[in-house]
């Protein structure tokens, strides 16, 4: 059987990094497709990926065995609506929008579409994404490995027992590569009012993330114990770490991921 051929409405952020990623890593450029109204964005990634573009959503649908919506959520309905009922034999429909239900795209859609939604993140680009996904009843085994083989190719995926869950993972890692970069933002700030240039202050604080992330993901111990093992007894760390704490940054987290997931939500109910 020949490799499966991969559309991608929308040709943004998202489908960039995942793009991106996956040419990376043993799919080919043949098999890949992208439709954007935008004539700029499709000449980017034309010339960026050598794959081809197209300006009309139904060539996809009717060509592609997979078909990954990558439209803001604002847009889905009337691409979705737009899309001819006649497409590819055996499609599978991957929605990577947020808030935007499975019985919507279904209603949109027609009801016995295979639907994966899925939640990914734009790490995907450099191969270390990580993606939520769930699947509706209509997909079946060999639907559901193709769709990780994509994810997966791009990082890591994990399946979601329910729907609502979906809410949840938007708010920690598809949204969470904004956290990390917020801080590191602050960080490297905060370096400068110390007195080190600003070139100097980035490098240590983006060397410092990424060491203390690859250790975490390889640790046998889990974040607390690393964060104790740094934190000597009437030094320096534990005095940042209770400066923190006394400022409420876990609750600062913990307020902010809830106002993400709400969001979600709330997506959901004003785009049904
Ligand atoms: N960015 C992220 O980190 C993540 C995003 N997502 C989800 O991915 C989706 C895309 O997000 P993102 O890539 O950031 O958005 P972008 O705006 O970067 O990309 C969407 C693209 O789709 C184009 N577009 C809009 N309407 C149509 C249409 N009818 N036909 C063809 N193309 C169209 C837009 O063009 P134009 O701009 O001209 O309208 C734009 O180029 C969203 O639903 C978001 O929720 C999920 C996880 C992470
Ligand atoms: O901000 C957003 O709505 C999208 C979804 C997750 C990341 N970006």
């Amino acid at each position: 059987m020949s490799a499966p051929t991969i559309g991608f409405i929308g040709a943004g952020n998202m489908a960039t990094s995942l793009i991106g990623g996956m040419l990376q890593q043993n799919f080919k450029a043949s098999r890949i497709m992208a439709s954007d109204h935008s004539v700029e964005q499709r000449d980017k990634l034309a010339r960026q990926f050598g794959i081809r573009t197209s300006a009309d959503n139904t060539e996809l649908a009717r060509e592609c065995d997979v078909l990954v919506l990558a439209v803001k959520p604002q847009g889905m309905q009337a691409v979705c609506r737009a899309l001819p009922s006649e497409r590819k034999d055996g499609q599978l429909v991957i929605s990577i929008a947020a808030g935007i239900s499975c019985q919507s795209l279904g209603q949109w859609l027609g009801e016995g579409t295979a639907l994966v939604r899925c939640m990914p993140n734009t790490p995907s680009l450099r191969r270390q994404g990580v993606s939520g996904l769930f699947a509706t009843e209509q997909v079946n085994e060999g639907q559901k490995q193709l769709a990780e083989s994509i994810l997966n190719a791009v990082g890591i995926s994990l399946w979601l027992s329910e729907e609502a869950q979906i809410d949840a993972v938007t708010a920690v890692s598809g949204s969470g590569p904004a956290y990390f970069f917020y801080l590191i933002e602050a960080m490297t700030a905060a370096g400068e009012q110390l007195g080190l240039p600003r070139e100097t202050a980035e490098r240590l604080t983006l060397f410092t993330a990424l060491g203390a992330a690859d250790m975490a993901v390889h640790s046998d111990v889990d974040a607390a114990e690393l964060r104790r093992r740094v934190s000597s007894p009437g030094g320096t760390t534990e005095q940042a770490i209770n400066s923190f704490a006394r400022d409420g940054f876990p609750e600062i987290i913990a307020r902010g991921m809830q106002a993400a997931a709400s969001r979600g939500a709330e997506l959901s109910r004003e785009l049904a």
